[in-house]
């Protein structure tokens, strides 16, 4: 089920939370918002769920093709999961996933005997086969949000909205979930639209990235390709660390070569004004030797590190990469890349 939200426009009171957003998500992709808080991330999945109305006239949400925004939550047939775990705490396992199930009118309810077939197969498919009888207290962080996923699939939606549902956990366990929850989707093929501003979690699990900040989307992309080509600097900064040199262009650590500094190709000397190993890895920052104050972020290997000898208050030499076109600061409104269904 594709959907497409087109010219949105949500106020409340005074304060504009979306500024005639447009996006389209393909049919069975995983599309993540990404942005930092208040951006309005939560908003727009409220209002494709149905649980938030946009602004009379603003604009409109399409499920494959069809209006459905004037349609109410419960007839979208959409299955959310929030970062805080809204399993019911005196129901079983089993109870709480057979209970969107289980509350349906007559006609609808399925037989108990089905609902009990479909607990079973749901509960294989978020892998915690034989743990129907328990109660959430006595599951993991990570066990309880995948019986959020199970119940929030049990009712067959078409599309599944995620609003940070990795957000309470520590990070081994959001790193393993996010992998396993990409596994699934490639299992299941459901469109899912994830809200999340952790820009890792976005780049490793999302089909589509939508950037999101002061209400708008700032560009839509492929995950490399937004990595890669940020339209604006607000986009180069809030996905990963990054330099600002002075002639403009912007340049991550991982692609400043690290050398002595009277070596051939050396753009700027500086001195190893921190440095910080750790494992295989190693970060540096450098301040330049004349002019910029500006101080340098570089990252290389701790072999690198080790076989150069480098201890803090050294002067090493720095290359960068060839210039790109430096980053506008101005806010595109058009779709970057864009990507096809599946
Ligand atoms: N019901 C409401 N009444 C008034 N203001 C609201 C309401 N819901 C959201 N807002 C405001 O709209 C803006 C966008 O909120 P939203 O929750 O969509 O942001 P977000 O990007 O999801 O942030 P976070 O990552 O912190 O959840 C915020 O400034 C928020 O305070």
């Amino acid at each position: 089920m594709s959907v497409s939200i087109q010219s949105i426009h949500k106020t409340f009171g005074t304060y504009t939370a979306l500024d005639d957003v447009s996006l389209e998500i393909p049919d069975g992709s995983l599309t993540a918002l990404l942005g930092p808080s208040g951006s309005g991330k939560t908003t727009l999945l409220r209002i494709v769920a149905g649980l938030e109305y946009a602004d009379p006239g603003s604009g409109r949400v399409l499920f494959h093709g069809e209006d459905v925004t004037d349609v109410p939550a419960g007839k979208r047939g959409v299955g959310f999961v929030f970062q805080h775990y809204a399993l019911f705490k005196h129901m079983t396992v089993a109870d709480n996933i057979a209970f969107g199930l289980s509350v349906l009118p007559g006609s609808k309810r399925p037989a108990k005997s089905e609902i009990t077939a479909r607990v079973k197969e749901l509960l294989h498919l978020v892998k915690l086969d034989g743990l129907d009888k328990r109660r959430p207290h006595e599951l993991s962080g990570g066990q309880r949000q995948r019986v959020a996923l199970a119940r929030a699939l049990a009712i067959r939606p078409k599309v599944l909205l995620l609003d940070e549902p990795f957000g309470a956990l520590d990070a081994q366990v959001r790193k393993d979930l996010r992998r396993w929850l990409r596994q699934f989707h490639d299992e299941i093929g459901l469109t899912t639209l994830f809200v999340t501003h952790d820009q890792e979690e976005a780049l490793e699990l999302a089909d589509q990235v939508v950037v999101m900040r002061n209400a708008r989307i700032e560009q839509t992309g492929v995950p490399q390709g937004i990595y890669d080509e940020p339209r604006t600097s607000f986009v180069y900064e809030f996905l990963g660390e990054v330099n600002k040199l002075d002639d403009g262009r912007y340049v991550r650590p991982h692609e400043i070569e690290l050398k002595f500094a009277a070596e051939e190709g050396v753009q700027l000397a500086g001195r190893v004004n921190h440095l910080f190993v750790a494992g295989p890895f190693a970060r540096l920052s450098v301040v330049p030797e004349s002019g910029s104050r500006r101080e340098i972020e570089v990252w290389a290997t701790r072999e690198q590190v080790e076989e150069m000898a480098l201890a803090e208050g050294d002067i090493v030499g720095l290359r960068f990469p060839d210039p790109k076109p430096a980053a506008s600061s101005k806010a595109p409104h058009k779709t970057d890349h864009t990507i096809h269904s599946p």
